[in-house]
């Protein structure tokens, strides 16, 4: 992975600094068409304020807005946008490959509820109105597991609060890692959030995906290499 130079401790005055790569294999030349061409129709213009109605960034406005972060191939965002025709979903990934792959997706199945920001997931929460998001899914985020690198971890007390910021009153966040140590993490974070609760009654509740979920290419990596999921679930109250 590249990575910026800058400390993240030091960009503790309201900045957080992006670890991940924003590049990786040259395009294929009708990746490379659809991210010049069809990409700009549906990218968030995050320079310009926000629709104090977020739902009315689709037109018509959509009856509710979710967001995926770091949806990678997009397989999840991609699911989800076609079985919920009338949600409005906005996908966030700065990595150019992922991008392209949801553009090829979106192009062959004509789906019409997705608007994409190519980039840091920090800066579109903060550009979005306070309640404006019904769900929020982040799936195998980085997993940074050196102790050095763990404030590099998206799900930071920063991020949670942002999050509960935009969720709308019995909101979810959803989280989903097949790194132990993130999920203790998660879970140690959350904990401490007063904006937050965790829904699990059983250990099935986080063992097992919900019902509908599709499965990622890095849910699927985990599987191969024995990995087992977590599948976290958090109520804004
Ligand atoms: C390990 S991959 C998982 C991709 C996908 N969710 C999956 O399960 O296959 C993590 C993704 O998060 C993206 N990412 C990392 N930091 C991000 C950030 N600050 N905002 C949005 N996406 C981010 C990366 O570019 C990468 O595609």
């Amino acid at each position: 992975m590249s990575e910026r130079r800058s400390d993240p401790a030091r960009a503790d005055d309201g900045e957080r600094a992006f670890f991940g790569r924003r590049k990786g294999h040259k395009l294929r030349q009708h990746q490379a068409d659809l991210v010049e061409h069809l990409l700009p129709h549906l990218a968030l213009d995050i320079t310009q304020g926000a629709p104090a109605n977020a739902c009315e960034i689709f037109d018509p406005a959509a009856e509710e807005l979710r967001l995926e972060i770091g949806f990678g191939g997009g397989e999840h965002l991609a699911a989800e946008a076609q079985d919920f025709p009338a949600t409005g979903f906005i996908g966030c990934e700065p990595y150019v490959n992922g991008m392209a792959k949801i553009l090829a997706q979106i192009e062959a199945h004509n789906i019409g509820n997705i608007r994409l920001f190519a980039g840091d997931a920090a800066e579109l929460l903060a550009w979005l109105p306070n309640c404006s998001l019904s769900r929020i899914d982040l799936i195998h985020p980085d997993p940074w597991p050196k102790r050095r690198h763990w404030k590099r971890r998206f799900v930071q007390d920063k991020t949670i609060a942002a999050m509960a910021r935009v969720l709308e009153s019995g909101g979810e966040f959803r989280f989903v890692c097949d790194i132990d140590d993130y999920c203790a993490w998660t879970l140690s974070h959350l904990a401490r959030s007063s904006d937050f609760v965790w829904l699990a009654e059983r250990a099935d509740d986080f063992r097992l995906p919900w019902a509908g979920y599709t499965m990622t290419r890095y849910g699927r990596k985990a599987e191969r290499e024995g990995r087992r999921a977590a599948y976290l679930r958090f109520r804004r109250v």
